[in-house]
Order: structure tokens, then C-alpha cells, then sequence
């Protein structure tokens, strides 16, 4: 006898809906009528199926949209990421000092029963903080984490979310526990040696918890194999948070959906950036787009356990756009790995028979990713330098390469902020850089993505100074100007639908409509 129910009048069910497979009928009438009055607006576009080399993943049921909402769904449980610089356990926000004044230095307000800094009371009784403080309180434990003018990243929060996820009740943890975690893998990091040390002995020694180290170990290793990012303008939210739905997503290299944090208990929305087919695996990325195959592969390794063997980290050229690769010393042409999926094959040129060994590219990848990461703190001047730099002839950096495209970005955002006080050089330069990396876009983050809407948005706004620079140094007449701001006009009309479903990204939209309206009264 089958335990599943009707969907329409209780009694003992066994036919599944085909489309989202979760849902019973026990005839073909009733799941009929159901379909009419609800199932039709309910029926979910995808379903979880398992295989060898993705595990548990994501497959459309049906041909998808771009634009259509795929999974709306709360977190299971949110909290501070491992290392956190002083954040609220109550909603989350990262923390301001309280208003300092004559006889009170600047400090965070702290919770009145667990001592951890909170924004404000109100804070204090919220109900994500409410059980750890009740623990926290009867065990004796107070926080020791005290105000900074430049506030540093805390390592104590590392004990906080997987609190949360050992406290929760008992379907649920079982639901948690179920996902994957690559335990036996991340054991022996230096990671899990910390934890080991200071997750554990939090939880046994100082909380007296009833979990054994491995249930506890295991509870970090889901969160770091599953957990999303959460970052939100508003309040600075930089957290994380566990998604039951949305962790069945697999990565791709080239993901087919983007997603948003909503409303004030983070739900997660996300949405298919192009059409996907019935059959087609719905995907997110785990990593960085603009990095390179070695980077990308080895980031995943790192932190989410797998190799990545999708068609653009199968592909020697990455579809064309060659990011990892470099110019050969000998002929200028483009090296490439001669077995991408291998990160120990050596790189070959693909014009002569000019060959370097793998070491010798991840030790010149490592060196320039330095040189770069050393300058993207230090504003415009130090960015130009070196993408002027690595743009010379004598280069051995294409235009394409990982690390010249990452310092173009960076700079693209720098100038989109200040575009009114660039020189006439930089605009021009600001109007080349985003169309290479709009052309970049387009490949690596097709459809309606955050990075294609606010790309489109840089160049036009782009467009709109040098047309009214043009306007000014009289190169053009009045009538030219008007006519050509017809074309960067429409293509506004694009960007602001795409950033139209980033509602984090509205306050920027008015402000740069603002900007627009006034660049567009010459
Ligand atoms: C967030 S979980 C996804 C759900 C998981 N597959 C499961 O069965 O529970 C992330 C894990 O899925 C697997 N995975 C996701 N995308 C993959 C891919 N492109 N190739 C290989 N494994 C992948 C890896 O084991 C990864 O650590």
C-alpha cells in the first residue's frame, strides 16, 4: 500500500505528477483537475536526479525562459561566515560603532545576555540569536570581540553558524545532514585541524553539546560544500547561507542562472539568465568567471571537492576567448594546455613547436596575479600602468588573458564612478574596455546577468560623455549629438531591464539615471 496521498481528495495515491515529480494523484481525473485550478502555477520546472559525475543535480522539466524565477526559497539557517569582520547575529548587518561622544568612546552595542556585539536591543531578541544566547548564557560564555577603528576579520564567528545548524530541530537537521560534504577530504586541511580545535572544543568543552567531533566536523564541511554566499548592499551583508533547494544546483564554467537575496530573511530567487531546454542541467557557479582554467579548477578542488570537466574547462581555447593562456616568447601565437582536465600537462604553442611545463605557467600566473592584486586596492593610476603595461607588443599577455581582463573590470568600475571627471582619454578608453569585456560577456555570462546589465550600462554612460565631449570641442553640431545618443539611449533601455531584476542594485540604477539625464542636457 502507497503512503503518498492525493493531492486532491487524501485518499492512498501512486501516480506522480511527471513535470516536478512531487506530488501524487490517485487517478488521472483528479490529477486533471488539479492541473486546471492549481498544479499548473505550482508545477516546479525542474527535478533532482543523480549522476556519476555531478551527484545530485538540477534538470528542467520543461523549456524554461530567460528571466523565468526558477526557485524561490527561505534559508534552511543563516549565519556569519568563518571569519567575519564584527557582524550582527540579529539581522545580519555588518556592525556600526555606536555614536562616540565626550565621555563615551566609540564601541558595538553587546548582547545583554551572551556579550556578542549586536546593532542595537532589538537585535537581541530576534529569533536566529535567541537559542545561542540561551546556551551561551547558561554555559558562562561571553564574547570577547571589542570595537577597532578598522574593524578585522573575526575567527570566533567560526563557531556560530554551525551552532545554528546543530540546533536545528530534528526533520530538519536530518534534511541537513543528507547533502554532501566531502568530510574525509577536508579532514586533513589546516581548515579542519582548526576547526578540530576550535569548532569542536566549542561545542563539547565550553557548551557541553551532546554531538561527536565527526557529526560537528561534518556539520562545517556541509556548510563550506553547500552554503551561498549572502551579500547585500543594504547593511553591507556579507554572511552565509544553506539553501535546500537551490544546493542541488551543479556548477558550470558558463552557468545558466543567476541568483538575488530577497526580503529580510534572505530568501534566494533564482532566476535562468537564457532560455534553457526541457533536459538541459540547470546550473550556478561556484567560481570566478573571469579567472583562467587552472585558477577555476583549482579554486573548485580547493574548496568544493571536484574537478571541473565542463565543455569550457574541456575546451584548450575556453570557447575561444583563450583567458588562461599567454602569447608564445617564440612566435607570438597563443599557448595552449595540450590536455586541459589535466592540470599537470604542459602548454604548447598552437603556431609552432614552442612547449612550456605546467609549474612554469601557474609560477608566471601566480606572479602577475600578485603584481595585480597588489594594485587593485590602489585605485585608476595603478590599474592603467598595468594594463598599458601588459597591452605593449612585447607582451606575453593577450587582450583576453585572465589577468588583463580582471584589471580592465576593475578599472571599468573605478571610471563608471567618477565618469565625469575623466579626461577625454579615459572615456575613450573606458568605451573600449567595456565593449571587450561586454564581447567577453557574451560568451561567458550570456542573457540577462548582473555583469552583461551593468557593462552595457558603463558604456553607454560611456558613450553619452564623449558624444558630449565631442559636442563641446565642436567636432560635431547639435543635430549630430542628438543623433547619436539615439543608439547608447537604447541600449540603456536593455541594461535597465536586466538591472531591473537585481532589486540590490535600484538605489545604483536612479543614481545613474540621474547622471544620464543630466549628461543628455547639453
Ligand atoms: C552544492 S553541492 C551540489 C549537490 C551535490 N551534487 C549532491 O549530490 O548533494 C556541490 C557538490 O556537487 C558536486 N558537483 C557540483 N557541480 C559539479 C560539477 N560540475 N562537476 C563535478 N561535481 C560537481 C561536487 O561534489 C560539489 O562539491
Amino acid at each position: 500500500m502507497s503512503d503518498n496521498k492525493c493531492a486532491v481528495c487524501s485518499q492512498p495515491a501512486r501516480q506522480l505528477c511527471g513535470g516536478c515529480k512531487t506530488v501524487f494523484y490517485c487517478s488521472r481525473e483528479h490529477q486533471r483537475a488539479d492541473w486546471k485550478q492549481r498544479h499548473k502555477h505550482q508545477c516546479s520546472c525542474y527535478k533532482v536526479v543523480a549522476s556519476d559525475t555531478l551527484g545530485r543535480h538540477l534538470v528542467a522539466t520543461r523549456d524554461i525562459k530567460a528571466g523565468e524565477v526558477i526557485i524561490k526559497e527561505p534559508p534552511l539557517v543563516v549565519g556569519p561566515k568563518l571569519c567575519s569582520v564584527p557582524t550582527c547575529l540579529g539581522c545580519h548587518k555588518t556592525l556600526q560603532a555606536t555614536s562616540p561622544d565626550d565621555e563615551t568612546p566609540a564601541n558595538y552595542y553587546k548582547c545583554s545576555g551572551c556579550g556578542w556585539p549586536l546593532c542595537a536591543p532589538r537585535c537581541e531578541s530576534l529569533p536566529q540569536h535567541k537559542q545561542e544566547c540561551e546556551l551561551m548564557c547558561k554555559n558562562g560564555f561571553t564574547s570577547t570581540i571589542t570595537y577597532q577603528n578598522s574593524p578585522k576579520p573575526e575567527s570566533a564567528y567560526c563557531v556560530i553558524l554551525p551552532l545554528r545548524c546543530l540546533l536545528l530541530d530534528k526533520p530538519k537537521f536530518e534534511q541537513f545532514m543528507n547533502l554532501e560534504s566531502h568530510l574525509e577530504t577536508r579532514k586533513n586541511t589546516p581548515l579542519y585541524r582548526m576547526l578540530n580545535e576550535n569548532l569542536v572544543g566549542f561545542i563539547k568543552q565550553v557548551l557541553e553539546l551532546p554531538f561527536d567531533p565527526e557529526t560537528i566536523l561534518k556539520v562545517a564541511a556541509i556548510l563550506d560544500t553547500n552554503a551561498f554566499e549572502i551579500r547585500k548592499m543594504v547593511g553591507k551583508v556579507k554572511v552565509r547561507g544553506l539553501y535546500l533547494k537551490a544546493a542541488m544546483l551543479s556548477h558550470d564554467c558558463v552557468p545558466n542562472t543567476k541568483h538575488i537575496y530577497v526580503d529580510d530573511d534572505f530568501k534566494i530567487v533564482i532566476t535562468a539568465t537564457e532560455d534553457i531546454r526541457k533536459g538541459d542541467v540547470i546550473t550556478t557557479t561556484y567560481t570566478q568567471t573571469l579567472w583562467g582554467t587552472l585558477a577555476r579548477r583549482s579554486h573548485l578542488r580547493g574548496v568544493k571537492c571536484f574537478s571541473c570537466s565542463c565543455a569550457r574547462c574541456a575546451d584548450p581555447t575556453e570557447l575561444g576567448l583563450y583567458l588562461g593562456c599567454i602569447l608564445c616568447s617564440k612566435c607570438g601565437a597563443k599557448l595552449v594546455s595540450v590536455s586541459p582536465l589535466q592540470d599537470t600537462a604542459e602548454w604548447k604553442c598552437e603556431k609552432c613547436s614552442h612547449k612550456i611545463a605546467a609549474r612554469q605557467m601557474i609560477a608566471g600566473n601566480e606572479s602577475i596575479k600578485r603584481e595585480l592584486d597588489g594594485l587593485k586596492s590602489g585605485g585608476i593610476d595603478g590599474l592603467e600602468q598595468f594594463i598599458a603595461k601588459y597591452s605593449d607588443s612585447k607582451s606575453v599577455l593577450h587582450a583576453t588573458n585572465s589577468h588583463l581582463l580582471q584589471a580592465k573590470h576593475a578599472l571599468s568600475q573605478l571610471y563608471g564612478n567618477c565618469l565625469q571627471k575623466l579626461t577625454e582619454e579615459q572615456v575613450k578608453l573606458q568605451i573600449r574596455v567595456c565593449e571587450e569585456l561586454l564581447e567577453v560577456a557574451d560568451t561567458l555570462e550570456p542573457g540577462i546577468t548582473r555583469f552583461r546589465g551593468l557593462l552595457l550600462y558603463d558604456l553607454q554612460a560611456a558613450r553619452l560623455v564623449n558624444i558630449k565631449n565631442e559636442f563641446e570641442n565642436e567636432n560635431i553640431t547639435g543635430d549630430e549629438a542628438q543623433a547619436y545618443l539615439a543608439e547608447p539611449m537604447k541600449i540603456l533601455g536593455e541594461a535597465t531591464e536586466i538591472l531591473r531584476t537585481e532589486p540590490d542594485l535600484l538605489y545604483l540604477l536612479e543614481d545613474k539615471m540621474k547622471e544620464i539625464s543630466e549628461l543628455c542636457s547639453f
